[in-house]
């Protein structure tokens, strides 16, 4: 019977657009599909393209009656034929199908990352969070790769320039620009993976066989030094030496010592790639934001002067006392997310929906931005409001501003790092708005200049970087060599009474 039922609504997709159909997106496609749900008045969007059934979900109810509800047979991934093939991705488990190497692979990360583990990492995260606010104004950006780099593989890296997130910045950039599903004709169409490099029209095979390069050295690199160091015996403790190091002392026992490697040096190549530039996106976000809107900061520093104590930064036991941060670090999450398209999730049995069929083997697109955007659950959804989230109960009795913890996917594919994540953002968004009062940015002239709220398109979303962000790390830097000269005075007339505060604070930080 299922075979009668029709599949939902949805555009009729063809090549480039050309014969009365329209051509799939392949950048900003979260936009797309949000107009598209509109345009069909469905929250489900059915496409063809050559062949390769794609539903999109743009409603948080469909996406958990499907993705949550039925995970057991919604938790597959679709063939990643850019992503894995050409450019060499294969040992990511983010795109691996759902069987059981897989799970071996969840389970392992799960062991190291899951809600009751990671508070074990937070000692660390607030060490990192302080050098951050020292060097806010050279490598603001290395924070978030150094917190998963010192966790999987007990690399401390250095304060700037480090070889380990220079190679790491490289090789994300490809998997941010296949991460979308269908952004490379390829994916629909493997055969073209074989094309010689220099034909013309072969643009994609050169950029993927240029990130393959990266992502062996992603692979190899760091793993292959640790374990030579463990050999040595004088490793730095880390979630590797942890798993090899009972891997090495149960090898008698265990047989497929070679696959349990393999599944180690995967989950840390994973956690290394998955972990650092989602988190980071988040933050610069949050520095946007606060550029954007100088009352928040304003009401968040209220909130940390009557809580944190003059004499030290804010740490993770102060959480309860500062509910408007973490209701910072929710927006932050939800006004822009960093993943606007959950992973592909790939269905593996034929299903029957509110009257539709879903295909056997369709790629089920989560769409988190319309979800987040959504007026109905978020009002006035595009204002960057934390006051939003404050009163949880009345927001539940009016089913609005749910937490948004949809930001991380869904089912058994959730993202399993989020626990981390959401301890990183805090640490980061209290400690610096202790310690800085985040500004407008001042051109040569001396006039402040209107950051843009513009962003990258690809997986994983970035604030564009224009002036704003650039003028911030320049005042930041001004600042600090006024500090460091000693002119005093005139921090404290030209800037008010945050720059007092921050002498105190960056003197504080400089000396842990
Ligand atoms: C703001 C930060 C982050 C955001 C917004 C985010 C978001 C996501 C999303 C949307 C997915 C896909 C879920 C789905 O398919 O339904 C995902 C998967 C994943 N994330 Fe994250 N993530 C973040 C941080 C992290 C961190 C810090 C780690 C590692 C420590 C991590 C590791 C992973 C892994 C391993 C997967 C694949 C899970 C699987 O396929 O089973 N993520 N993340």
């Amino acid at each position: 019977r299922r075979k009668e039922l029709p599949t939902p609504p949805g555009p009729r997709i063809s090549l480039f657009g050309l014969w009365n159909g329209v051509a799939m997106p392949s950048s900003f496609q979260w936009l797309t599909y949000a107009e598209w749900r509109k345009t069909y008045g469905s929250d489900l969007i059915f496409l063809n393209v050559l062949r390769n059934p794609i539903l999109v979900i743009n409603s948080v109810q469909v996406a958990q009656d499907l993705l949550e509800k039925r995970s057991a047979i919604y938790s597959s991934r679709p063939i990643r034929v850019m992503q894995k093939d050409v450019m060499g991705f294969n040992f990511l488990f983010t795109g691996m199908e759902y069987d059981a190497w897989y799970k071996e692979h969840r389970t392992m990360f799960h062991h190291h990352f899951h809600r009751n583990v990671v508070q074990r990492y937070q000692a660390l995260q607030q060490r990192h969070a302080n050098t951050l606010l020292r060097n806010l104004a050279h490598t603001p950006n290395e924070t978030t790769a150094a917190v998963v780099l010192e966790i999987c593989y007990g690399i401390h890296v250095a304060d700037a320039g480090d070889e380990y997130i220079a190679l790491a910045d490289q090789a994300l950039a490809g998997i941010s620009s296949s991460g979308n599903f269908g952004t490379f004709f390829v994916d629909y169409f493997p055969l073209l993976q074989y094309m010689p490099a220099w034909l013309p029209g072969a643009k994609f095979k050169r950029e993927g066989l240029k990130a393959r390069r990266l992502s062996s050295r992603l692979f190899n690199y760091a793993f292959d030094s640790v374990k030579q160091k463990l050999e040595e015996g004088c490793p730095e403790p880390s979630l590797m030496t942890m798993e090899l190091e009972s891997l090495f002392r149960d090898a008698p026992k265990k047989s497929r010592a070679e696959e349990r490697e393999r599944i180690i040096k995967d989950v840390v190549a994973t956690t290394y790639a998955a972990g650092s530039d989602t988190t980071l996106s988040t933050l610069l976000s949050f520095f946007l934001a606060m550029v954007l809107h100088p009352q928040v900061q304003a009401k968040a520093w209220a909130e940390l002067e009557r809580v944190v104590p003059k004499d030290r930064l804010p740490c993770f036991g102060d959480r309860d006392r500062l509910p408007y941060i973490t209701c910072i670090a929710w927006e932050c999450l939800r006004w822009q997310p960093s993943v606007n398209i959950a992973l592909g999730h790939y269905s593996t049995e034929t299903d029957e929906y509110k009257g539709y069929r879903i295909p056997k083997g369709t790629t089920c697109l989560a769409n988190i931005w319309a979800m987040l955007h959504d007026p109905m659950h978020y009002p006035d959804p595009s204002k960057f409001d934390p006051d939003r989230f404050m009163d949880a109960k009345l927001n539940q009795s009016r089913n609005i501003n749910a937490n948004p913890e949809i930001a991380f996917g869904f089912g058994r594919r959730i993202c399993p790092g989020r626990f981390l994540a959401l301890d990183t953002i805090w640490i980061v968004i209290a400690s610096t708005l202790c310690s800085y009062r985040i500004c407008e940015a001042v051109d040569i002239r001396g006039k402040e200049v209107e950051p843009r709220l513009e962003y990258t398109t690809g997986l994983i979303r970035w604030v564009i970087p224009c002036d704003f962000l650039f003028f911030i790390w320049l005042n930041l830097a001004a600042l600090h060599v006024r500090l460091s000269i000693g002119s005093f005075r005139d921090v404290k007339t030209q800037r008010s009474w945050w720059s007092l505060r921050l002498v105190q604070k960056v003197d504080l930080c400089a000396s842990m």
